[in-house]
């Protein structure tokens, strides 16, 4: 039994333990299938890669695509449309991160999230996914005081938000932590770099690794957490050199968001990328559609054709027979 005691150092390792693999695949519920979510009907061809079904992703899935050097495209999600839209798209890791704050829930700082506030949205988002691989961020304060309240708290994400692993932000300071989650059985997704829950004392979210020593230092905290057992790590705002290199010295994968293309993947907050969150918007982000623009112009309609009596048509409105229609009138009275 001493085996159990030593960190899951690595994917591979947590990979030859059934029991583990087991257990980890038991704590994600995939209830009923929803309509969206349907196959094809049989006798159809596919017509989208939503319609060709894939197995519920493991860790083994994303060590299968980093040895295979594919990229890992991961995309956060924050409730269950979202996370059904990034799921049928075919994102091979869902997070549901703490930018639930902002993006979400109108905060002004990814500090202000609760536990019950990750768990309520983990379970929506829990809900929409079907083959992602499901991550959650453990909020501030919830893991940094000792390793007991961060078991305590990834216990909960796993059991009541029903995710398959806990993400925290930190470098080697965290590194004794993480080694106490990994020896009990939960994955964990580092995260270095540009950490926005110490954005109070590091003067706002600024670009790291931009001068040797703190590019070493991030390489430094990258082996750390290495070591200690994730199973990935988030490299955020840095130079994409730096995490190229970061990328080259460590044997697990690296999910870059303004840390350049050659890390092992890539993440955006979905709101971002969708071209919702309009508050601010970092350089590292793509805007693929715009859907803020889009949205306030097709509510501008209806609230146009509400005006004008042009919404609701016969259309959308419910048929009554003639004859039913004149009895209820000679009973009441006809205006
Ligand atoms: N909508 C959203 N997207 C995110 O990516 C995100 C959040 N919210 N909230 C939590 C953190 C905060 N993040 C941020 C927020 C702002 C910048 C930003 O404006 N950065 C400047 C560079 C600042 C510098 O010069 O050092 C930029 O121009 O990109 C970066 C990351 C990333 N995370
Ligand atoms: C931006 C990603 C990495 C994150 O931590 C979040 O969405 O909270
Ligand atoms: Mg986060």
């Amino acid at each position: 039994m001493a085996s159990l005691r030593r960190p899951l150092l690595s994917l591979s390792r947590l990979r030859q333990r059934p029991c583990i693999q087991q257990s980890i695949r038991s704590y994600s519920f995939h209830p009923s299938p929803d309509p969206a979510g349907a196959p094809a009907p049989s006798g159809t061809a596919p017509t989208s890669i939503a319609d060709i079904p894939r197995p519920k992703a493991t860790l083994h899935t994303l060590r299968q695509l980093y040895k295979r050097k594919i990229p890992i495209a991961t995309i956060t999600a924050h409730d269950f449309p979202s996370a059904l839209a990034a799921d049928q798209a075919g994102t091979d890791l869902i997070l549901v991160g703490d930018s639930l704050a902002m993006v979400a829930l109108g905060y002004t700082s990814t500090n202000q999230v609760t536990m019950e506030d990750m768990i309520h949205h983990s379970r929506a988002v829990v809900r929409g996914t079907k083959s992602a691989y499901v991550v959650a961020d453990l909020p501030f304060g919830t893991y940094e005081a000792s390793p007991e309240d961060a078991v305590r708290n990834a216990v909960r994400l796993i059991r009541e938000g029903g995710v398959e692993a806990v993400k925290l932000e930190g470098g080697k300071e965290m590194a004794v932590t993480i080694e106490r989650l990994t020896t009990v059985g939960i994955p964990v997704l580092g995260h270095i770099g540009l950490l926005p829950q110490r954005q109070a004392a590091l003067g706002g979210f600024r670009v790291q690794g931009k001068t040797a020593a703190s590019a070493a230092q991030l390489l430094e905290d990258a082996l750390a957490l290495e070591k200690a057992g994730c199973f990935a790590l988030v490299l955020e705002a840095m130079p994409a050199e730096i995490a190229e290199i970061i990328t080259k010295r460590i044997t697990i994968p690296t999910i870059g968001i303004g840390a350049g293309s050659a890390c092992s993947g890539q993440v955006l907050v979905q709101l971002d990328m969708l071209g919702a969150f309009e508050r601010f918007v970092p350089k590292f982000v793509k805007q693929y559609e715009s859907i803020g623009v889009k949205t306030r112009q097709a509510i501008g309609k209806y609230i146009e054709e509400v005006k004008a009596r042009s919404f609701p048509a016969m259309e959308h409105t419910y048929p009554i027979k003639p004859e039913e229609l004149e009895k209820f009138k000679a009973k009441v009275g006809s205006d």
